[in-house]
C-alpha cells in the first residue's frame, strides 16, 4: 500500500467528490503549464496536462487531473475573462460537445497510470440575455467551457451521456478503480 493519497489540485470539486466518499487526503495545488501543444489532439492534451500536475508535486501517490470541453475538436479551458466566458457559451450554444477529463496516479518509484474519460452533452440554444445574466453570476470563470453542470449552468444542459463527476472535474469509479489497481484502501475497504 503506497500511503496518504496527495491529490495534486486546487479545485474544490475534485477534493469534494472524493471526500464525500470518506477518502483521507492531502491537497496539495499543482502549478502546470495548461497550454495545448501545436499539433496536440484534445485526449493527448488533457492526460498530458494531469501527468504534469501529478509530477509538479511530491507525495507517496499523487492524483491529479485535468478537464476540458472539446467542441468540433477545439478545446475549450477555463475563461481568461467575462469576455472569453461570454465566446465560449455563444461556441456552445445549441452544440453538442464532448467533455474530457484526464487522470493520473503516480506511485513514488513505481509507474504512472492515466486514463481518459469522455461525456457528451447537449446544450440548450442561450439567448444573449441568458449568457450576461449567466456570465454576471460569475460562476462560469473558473470552469472548462464557462459552464458547471452541478451549478446554475446545469440550467442549460439538455442531456448528458456517460459519467457526470467527469463533467465535474474528476470521474469517480474511473478513479477509483485506479486507486484499487495500486491497492490503496477504498471507502468499502475492511480494516
Ligand atoms: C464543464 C465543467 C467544468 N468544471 C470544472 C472542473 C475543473 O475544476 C475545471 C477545469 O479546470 P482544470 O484546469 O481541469 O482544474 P482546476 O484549475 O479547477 O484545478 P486544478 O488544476 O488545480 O486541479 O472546470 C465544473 O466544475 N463543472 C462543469 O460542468
Amino acid at each position: 500500500m503506497p500511503g496518504i493519497l496527495t491529490l495534486a489540485s486546487a479545485s474544490p470539486r475534485r477534493r469534494e467528490l472524493l471526500e464525500s466518499l470518506g477518502l483521507a487526503l492531502e491537497v496539495r495545488p499543482a502549478h502546470a503549464d495548461e497550454r495545448q501543444l501545436p499539433g496536440e489532439a484534445a485526449r493527448a492534451y488533457v492526460a498530458r496536462v494531469a501527468a504534469e500536475k501529478a509530477r509538479a508535486v511530491d507525495g507517496a501517490l499523487v492524483l491529479a487531473a485535468d478537464t476540458a470541453v472539446v467542441v468540433d475538436g477545439a478545446v475549450l479551458g477555463k475563461p481568461t475573462s467575462p469576455e472569453d466566458a461570454r465566446r465560449m457559451l455563444r461556441t456552445l450554444s445549441g452544440r453538442d460537445h464532448e467533455v474530457l477529463t484526464g487522470v493520473c496516479l503516480r506511485v513514488r518509484g513505481g509507474p504512472e497510470r492515466g486514463l481518459v474519460v469522455s461525456s457528451a452533452v447537449r446544450f440548450a440554444r442561450l439567448s444573449v440575455a441568458q449568457i450576461d445574466w449567466y456570465v454576471a453570476t460569475g460562476e462560469p470563470l473558473d470552469k472548462a467551457g464557462a459552464y458547471a453542470v452541478q451549478g446554475l449552468g446545469g440550467a442549460f444542459v439538455r442531456e448528458v451521456e456517460g459519467s457526470v463527476t467527469n463533467i465535474v472535474g474528476l470521474p469517480v469509479a474511473e478513479t477509483l478503480a485506479l486507486l484499487a489497481e495500486v491497492g490503496h484502501p477504498l471507502p468499502w475497504s475492511g480494516p
